[in-house]
């Protein structure tokens, strides 16, 4: 019999993209490009594209606490992503279930609106996302129009975004990323803060509009490495590397805003042989 592998495991709690972009798809393929065993609890299912979402169907509230118990009962993450949470209602029952298994490394992107425009989370959840999920977040990872809703602070340049940091912080992340790609400079920069210092990741922005789930995407390769152990400073460094190359890297699928490559990383290093 052959000999079995120690793996890390890694948990999202998201919704799916039928487009397979952003999302549970976005997480889970990222998790296996890092070599992370991916599992996967499904908040709403949402019928999407490349062009746009045209239907949001959540799972029953039932249905996301047996999935959340089922994986609690049996497969201990070593690290745990949410993403888009539906409403204030199911937030506060991921936060419960989070609790009384005591999972750890817990990343929170606090998805709001897709890039076209459509609505994932109600707006009533913006409360019970400070309530129950900041203070249990290892790190938060917000864009700009996040960070502006979270903290209500208009963010039009650095020192507007490290206060909008610090507020983030005083709500219960251990850390804060709020990430640039949204700001409209030749560089994107995701500002990384601890409480105590201010860091930049700064790379070339790329001029393309196939940038459909990079922020899942990001958010996932952190809690990839958080499952491996590694510090979060490395942690967010590798994500910056990895998005970047997918982003780099783009494919042609979908006549509107296509996804970020997730195999870039592998496919180059193939090549290279
Ligand atoms: N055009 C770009 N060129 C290079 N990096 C980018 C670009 N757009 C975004 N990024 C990077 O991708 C990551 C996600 O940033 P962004 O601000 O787009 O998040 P987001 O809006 O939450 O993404 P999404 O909603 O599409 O999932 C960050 O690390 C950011 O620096
Ligand atoms: C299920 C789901 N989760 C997250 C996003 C955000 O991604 P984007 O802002 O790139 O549309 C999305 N569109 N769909």
């Amino acid at each position: 019999m052959g000999q079995l592998i120690k793996v890390c495991k890694a948990l999202t709690v998201a919704g799916s993209d039928s487009g397979g972009g952003a999302g549970i798809q976005a997480d889970v393929k990222t998790f296996q490009e890092f070599g992370v065993y991916g599992m996967s609890v499904l908040t709403a299912v949402t019928a999407q594209n490349t062009t746009g979402v045209q239907g949001v169907y959540p799972v029953p509230l039932d249905g996301l606490e047996q999935q959340l118990t089922s994986i609690g009962s049996d497969l201990k993450p070593d690290a745990v992503k949410t993403g888009m949470l539906f409403s204030g209602e199911y937030i506060e029952s991921v936060a419960f279930f989070i609790k009384k298994f005591g999972w750890s490394n817990l990343v929170v992107d606090p998805v709001m609106v897709a890039k076209g425009g459509a609505s994932l989370l109600g707006e009533e959840a913006l409360e019970a996302m400070k309530m129950y999920m900041l203070p249990l977040a290892k790190v938060i990872t917000p864009n700009i129009p996040e960070a502006e809703a979270l903290t209500g602070i208009e963010i039009t340049g650095d020192e507007a975004r490290h206060e909008a940091a610090r507020i983030l912080f005083n709500m219960g992340a251990d850390y804060v990323v709020i990430k640039g790609g949204h700001m409209e400079d030749e560089f994107v920069s995701d500002l990384v803060y601890n409480g105590n210092e201010m860091c930049e990741l700064i790379d070339k922005r790329v001029y393309t509009k196939n940038t459909h789930g990079t922020g899942c995407t990001f958010s996932a390769a952190v809690a990839a490495e958080l499952a491996y152990g590694k510090t979060m400073e490395n942690a967010v460094r590798n994500a910056k590397k990895f998005i970047q190359t997918a982003i780099e890297h783009g494919i042609d699928v979908g006549s509107g805003h296509g996804p970020v490559n997730h195999f870039a990383y592998r496919r180059i290093l193939h090549e290279q042989h």
